[in-house]
């Protein structure tokens, strides 16, 4: 099994404990979702486990595999995909090639193609039909011979989510994935998280403070506070604990 294990990770910001000790499993066919009040680490937690920033001690490892002294990209290789990542679109090409160089480059290992968008196209049908559904299924197709720097921003976030689905990872993190999107944007990812989830294969990670998004998509919640893990568990159980309920939602003690 391709678990995600965090072991003791830690970093420290000069005498700051931003990610204090945090150890914490993550099955495939999971979507966990990590909240907790705005400084609390988990975009720290995230940048830990992608390989952004470089653990003070501890450990990260994916199905038995130390990945804790790999760079982001070998992280990448190895399975973990993070939405951010791909903020390198290429603005200069069009929708469609841009899903298609992605699709291309995950393809990369099995055929040897490399980055090359002209020399391949024509003639593999395969790699096309699935840059296709991928458009179809974050509602990009009407965009697709759009200049990706002329589309609004909400798209431009759709996009970055299809790159990280044609490199199909074994982990897909995503942070605050409908951040800044419109009505009409947020609906069609929270649809592709659904549907990952429902392939039960995949190991997600959701940063979220949308307490509704949490309720309706996570399989587990887990909360950081001030760097620190201090609940894990169903939902319904780690929203309504006195912790979460002081800690997170702002509820004092009495009030709970
Ligand atoms: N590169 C850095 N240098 C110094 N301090 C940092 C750095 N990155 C994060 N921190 C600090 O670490 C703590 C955790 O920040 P982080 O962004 O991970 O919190 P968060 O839970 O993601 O918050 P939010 O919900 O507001 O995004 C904060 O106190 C932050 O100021």
């Amino acid at each position: 099994m391709s678990r995600l294990v965090t072991e003791e990770l830690t970093i420290r910001f000069g005498g700051h404990v931003a990610v204090n000790a945090v150890g914490c499993s993550f099955e495939p066919g999971t979507l966990t979702a990590i909240v907790g009040p705005n400084g609390a680490g988990k975009t720290t937690y995230f940048n830990l486990i992608s390989g952004q920033l470089k653990a003070s001690a501890g450990r990260v490892s994916l199905g038995g595999r130390d990945l804790t002294g790999l760079s982001a990209s070998a992280r990448t290789r190895a399975g973990l995909g993070r939405a951010f990542q791909l903020t390198n679109l290429f603005p200069r090409l069009t929708v469609l090639e841009n899903v298609r160089l992605a699709v291309q480059a995950a393809n990369e290992g099995s055929h040897r193609r490399g980055l090359n968008l002209w020399s391949v196209w024509s003639d593999h049908a395969d790699l096309l039909e699935r840059a296709d559904a991928i458009l179809a299924s974050i509602a990009l197709k009407d965009k697709e011979h759009e200049l990706v720097a002329n589309l609004p921003h909400g798209d431009q976030r759709k996009l970055e989510v299809a790159l990280l689905m044609a490199l199909d990872p074994q982990v897909f993190m995503f942070d605050e994935p409908t951040a800044g999107m419109n009505a009409a944007e947020a609906p069609v990812i929270l649809d592709l998280i659904r549907r990952l989830k429902a392939d039960k294969s995949k190991t997600i990670l959701l940063v979220e403070h949308k307490m509704d998004v949490v309720r309706e998509l996570a399989d587990r919640i887990i909360v950081l506070h001030n760097g620190t893990l201090v609940a894990d568990g169903e939902p319904a159980e780690v929203i309504a604990s006195p912790v979460v309920q002081e800690a997170y939602l702002g509820v004092s003690k009495e009030a709970a």
